[in-house]
């Protein structure tokens, strides 16, 4: 028996601008949920940068540190959520072994590693001058 070939994906139409907008919005949300859901690793991410964020309120961080803070974390989270879709799309395309399908996933790894060793590099740069006074400084 012949295998059936699911049907080609047709977005619904929406009625109106604003009905398109907020679909968008909506499945943007699915999307962020699916990761957080799935991704162990977008869990750790989130916790780590929630436990940045509280620490930076304690030591007083200023708001030029907290935007730098935030754009660190905002590139792990794309980072994994691309990996993320890079796995899907991988799994999707190539479900057997594959030496590309290897080379793609871990690349898509290594991105996320990257940017988590980039964290780390702002996170030091950030909190040990604070951590410094608050010890040292009388
Ligand atoms: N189709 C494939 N062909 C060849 N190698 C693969 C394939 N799928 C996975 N691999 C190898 O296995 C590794 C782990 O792949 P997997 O899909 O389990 O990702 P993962 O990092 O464990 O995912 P998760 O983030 O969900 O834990 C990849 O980095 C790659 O080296």
């Amino acid at each position: 028996m012949q295998p059936s070939t699911p049907p080609p994906y047709r977005p619904t139409p929406e009625k109106n601008a604003w009905g398109a907008f907020l679909v968008g919005f909506r499945y943007a949300f699915s999307g962020i949920s699916h990761v957080i859901r799935t991704q162990r690793n977008m869990r750790v991410h989130i916790a780590i940068g929630l436990i940045a964020v509280l620490a930076g309120l304690l030591l007083g961080l200023s708001p030029l540190e907290f935007a730098l803070l935030f754009v660190t974390m905002i590139c792990v989270f794309t980072a994994e959520m691309f990996n993320t879709v890079f796995e899907l799309c991988v799994d999707l395309a190539s479900p057997q072994y594959h030496p590309l399908a290897k080379v793609a996933k871990d690349v898509a790894a290594g991105a996320v590693l990257v940017s988590a060793i980039l964290a780390v590099l702002v996170g030091v740069c950030l909190f040990v001058p604070h951590l410094w006074t608050l010890l040292f400084s009388r």
